[in-house]
């Protein structure tokens, strides 16, 4: 049960606390917001709704903390990450157990993102003090009409205070991927979770604090994020933020200062499908890549691509496997479970609708009960109807059928997105060139889009977002170059 046994001092009669100063606390706005279950669509949790207030006071600490945490050596700071992340995955179960009520994941999935969150912490500890541990050296007499006369040190210190704005679909493994590599690399953290994963996020915290991480470098506020969101992304004590989620993302880079940003965001990732194609291998990921997690990853396929003379065969295929996925509750590890909210749900069937108004053939009846949608594919799907480019974030699926590739790569090209894509063919030099006609941030060929394992760079073009993440590139994002330059007198060469 979420807030017992060790994470007790969490809750608060059925409130959960937030986190500051390394306590957990009650917020004076004496408010609370409710958290939904997607499944009941009853409340099943209650967070703080923190005040300004109590942000401006997050955000002193986290100033304070981050210059002493700033001197506390690498591989110390490496051994609490690592400790962390042995504590998380520990307490796997209670989190699921949050994942499941608050966000409808699938009892095993949910597992699997804390382990995997265990282990992207340990990982960025082990690449931090490798990286971190490397500066450059770097002499004058390279660049014409100088001597040796000037040493220049280059190092990578921290930027101070991030802010880190995960989304509902993975509260826990999206919040990790931005906390473990701003403390690795000498910053302090305010995390502000989704309302949906909230109390999945502040278990997670808590393991932190177990590691016994310096009070006040870790915080966590809680509250609606249209309610506070502008006031921490606008707070003038933020140095850098990372954020994934969905159009919020381009307006909070509109307001934001001259600061770093790290923003991931939504994707319409399309599957062009060549007719030379293994269809048996391409069903199966369509089926994985389209609908795990109920179509709610921004990695999911959202659009099929297909050439006119493999669609038949491969929308048979797919129509088989859509029949044998199990749809009901997550704690039954169903396949498809409730979408995040009834909202959710409303956009889905707009969507639908638009697109039967507008003759799509349906593949299957479409179902609904509550937030639960049964699996859906669209075949026949046009152009001039909205599922072609917008996002369902749902088991919704369309399938285009093209008469050429360039048609597929136009269509592609022309979304505002470009988070992922994929292509299907035996022929790896026809992939290879449709790879690099793709506008998006990476190209899969012969597999499904997704954005781990978690250490290769993920990043979007266009409206997808700024930046790139995975371990590396986050750790040198939550960075910044400072030089030092020796003087010399005279010049100085060493002669070997
Ligand atoms: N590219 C990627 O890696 C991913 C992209 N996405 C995209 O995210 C969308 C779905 O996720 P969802 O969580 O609904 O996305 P949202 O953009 O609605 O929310 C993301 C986060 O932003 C917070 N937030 C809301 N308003 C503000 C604000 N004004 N200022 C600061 N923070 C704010 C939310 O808090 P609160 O919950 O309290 O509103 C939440 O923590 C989809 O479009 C999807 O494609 C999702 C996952 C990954
Ligand atoms: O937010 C998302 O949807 C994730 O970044 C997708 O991650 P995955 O491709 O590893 O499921």
């Amino acid at each position: 049960m979420a807030g017992n046994g060790v994470f007790a001092e969490i809750l608060d009669g059925d409130v959960f606390k937030y986190y500051a100063d390394g306590e957990w606390k009650k917020s004076s706005s004496g408010k609370t917001v409710a958290i939904t279950n997607p499944t009941t669509r009853k409340t099943q949790y209650k967070v703080q709704a923190c005040t300004q207030e109590e942000v401006n006071k997050v955000m002193d600490t986290a100033k304070t903390a981050q210059k002493s945490w700033a001197k506390t050596p690498l591989w110390k700071r490496a051994e609490l990450l690592h400790k962390a992340a042995a504590i998380l995955k520990e307490h796997k179960a209670p989190i699921a157990e949050c994942l499941v009520k608050e966000i409808a994941k699938p009892a095993k999935d949910a597992v699997t993102e804390v382990v995997r969150s265990g282990d992207l912490i340990s990982y960025t500890a082990e690449e931090g003090v490798r990286i971190l541990g490397e500066g450059k050296f770097l002499v004058s007499d390279s660049f014409p009409g100088n001597e040796r006369t000037k040493y220049c040190l280059t190092s990578k210190i921290p930027l101070g205070v991030v802010l880190a704005i995960p989304p509902f679909n993975y509260p826990v493994n999206l919040a990790v991927s931005k906390i473990a590599p701003a403390l690795i690399a000498g910053n302090s953290l305010v995390l502000k979770p989704p309302t949906q994963g909230a109390v999945a996020a502040l278990h997670m915290v808590y393991c932190f604090h177990l590691a016994g991480f310096p009070k006040g470098l870790i915080s966590v506020v809680t509250g609606k994020g249209s309610e506070i969101g502008d006031f921490l992304t606008m707070h003038p004590g933020v140095n850098c933020i990372s954020f994934t989620g969905g159009d919020t993302g381009v307006s909070i880079s509109k307001k934001a200062g001259m600061i770093p940003l790290q923003m991931e965001l939504g994707g319409k990732d399309a599957c062009i499908v060549l007719e030379d194609a293994d269809l048996d291998l391409v069903a199966a990921n369509i089926i994985k890549g389209g609908f795990s997690y109920s179509g709610q990853r921004c990695t999911a396929v959202k659009v099929v691509l297909v050439m006119e003379s493999a669609a038949d065969a491969l929308v048979e295929k797919v129509k088989a496997k859509v029949a044998k996925l199990k749809v009901g509750p997550p704690e039954d590890d169903c396949d498809i479970t409730p979408v995040v909210s009834e909202s959710s749900a409303n956009y889905i069937e707009g969507l639908v609708m638009d697109a039967k108004q507008k003759g799509a053939t349906f593949c299957q009846e479409y179902k609904r009960e509550g937030n639960l949608i049964w699996p859906l594919l669209l075949d026949n799907v046009r152009p001039d109807m909205r599922i072609a480019w917008e996002e369902p974030f749902g088991p919704v699926l369309p399938v285009i059928r093209i008469g050429s590739v360039e048609e597929g790569i136009h269509h592609c090209n022309a979304s505002n997105f470009g988070l992922q894509g994929c292509v299907f063919t035996k022929d790896v030099n026809k992939a290879m060139l449709i790879s690099d006609a793709m506008e998006t941030g990476t190209v899969q060929i012969n597999s499904a889009p997704a954005r781990g394992p978690d250490h290769f760079p993920f990043q979007g073009f266009k409206d997808s977002g700024i930046g790139s993440q995975g371990v590396t590139n986050s750790i040198n994002m939550m960075t910044k170059i400072k030089t030092t330059v020796i003087n010399l007198p005279t010049p100085s060469y060493t002669m070997g």
